[in-house]
């Protein structure tokens, strides 16, 4: 018993990961503080216009997979802090997809491809890597909803996009000084310290309330556009605060949290689909380490946050990541989930 089940995620996808941008994506380097970006340059150089690509065997195989997928939406059924067997039975099996791509794609002495370094600016409306999507993963958490669950609308395609300047600085320096005054006399977790904001609007003042409002709703609409979603829903938002040498006061109630652990974001929470970054501050500027990396068989692909960037993906095991430790200063993020499940959107009563 036990492993049948994991043949239903079809992961010798992701064996071969494909990188290809959308449009003619252009970065610009910074010229002040550190010099990188030969290898995106080269990178950039060697992909392909999505509307260009080519539909292989296995997109064709994805598609087939996904309309089937569409005629059998009701097989079963997750739902969140149930304890009825086919929730548990869900719950069970994506964690161990999840600890599957940890013990395949997690070990020292890979290859580290930096995606996007801190002093990169995407200049062009955003850049993506497309990556195969693993289908069945998400068929099996309520079905499918056709024009948003991911690669419904993209023949078995998932993506990681970068967009450069969607926080204005001004704003993300407010959401940081927001966070920071809420955050006084909450508990951490050794480094972490996370506000799940829409349930703290007023801990996070008028103008940091106002500025969680606006960037899920501008996020939300950024996913819709650039995986040409017809609907999405809120599914939970989360601001984090790491610190690079975390005080050893009565308010940590975990010393020595590891918040660096690999993960899938869909097999902790089934029904998230879409995962969206947004930092408030920068890699290399406000803290050192940090680093956002996606963690593939062949490499760890990594993205450096800079105030204003968006990092969205999907957020299934195509996309195993991590975010590194921070080993000084501090570093400020709103992270936010959106799904394609109407019955499993985000309720401030939850
Ligand atoms: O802060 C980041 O860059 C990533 C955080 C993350 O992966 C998560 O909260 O699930
Ligand atoms: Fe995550």
């Amino acid at each position: 018993q036990g492993m049948e089940d994991d043949e239903d995620v079809d992961l010798e996808l992701l064996l071969d990961v494909l990188r290809r941008t959308r449009g003619q994506p252009q970065v610009r380097r910074e010229s002040s503080w550190g010099a990188w970006s030969d290898l995106l340059q080269a990178h950039g150089r060697r992909t392909t216009a999505r509307e260009g690509a080519r539909r292989g065997g296995k997109e064709k195989a994805a598609t087939e997979l996904s309309q089937k997928s569409s005629q059998q939406q009701k097989s079963s059924r997750f739902r969140k802090d149930s304890s009825d067997p086919e929730s548990l039975r869900t719950r069970d099996k994506y964690q161990r997809v999840q600890a599957d791509r940890i013990r395949t794609a997690y070990r020292d002495g890979k290859a580290q491809v930096r995606l996007l370094s801190a002093t990169d600016i995407v200049t062009s409306s955003s850049i993506s890597w497309d990556v195969p999507c693993a289908l069945k993963f998400y068929q099996d958490a309520y079905g499918i909803v056709q024009g948003c669950t991911p690669s419904t609308a993209r023949q078995g395609v998932c993506s990681r996009i970068v967009v450069d300047e969607f926080g204005e600085p001004d704003e993300m320096r407010d959401l940081a000084i927001a966070t920071e005054a809420a955050m006084v006399n909450l508990f951490h977790q050794g480094g972490s310290t996370s506000l799940a904001p829409v349930s703290s609007l007023e801990r996070l003042g008028v103008k940091g309330g106002l500025l969680v409002q606006y960037f899920l709703a501008k996020v939300k609409l950024r996913i819709m556009r650039e995986f040409g979603l017809e609907v999405i829903y809120d599914s939970g938002a989360l601001l984090t605060r790491l610190k690079g040498d975390p005080p050893r006061d009565e308010w940590d109630v975990e010393p020595g949290h590891v918040y660096w652990n690999p993960h899938v974001d869909k097999a902790n929470i089934p029904t998230y689909d879409y995962s969206a970054l947004l930092y408030l501050n920068t890699h290399g500027k406000d803290f050192h380490g940090g680093e956002f990396s996606f963690i593939d068989d062949d490499a760890d692909r990594i993205v450096q946050p800079r105030a204003g960037r968006l990092l969205i993906f999907t957020s299934g095991p195509e996309n195993l990541h991590q975010v590194r430790e921070v080993t000084r200063g501090t570093r400020y993020v709103l992270a936010m989930w959106f799904t394609c499940s109407k019955e499993d959107q985000y309720r401030d009563e939850d």
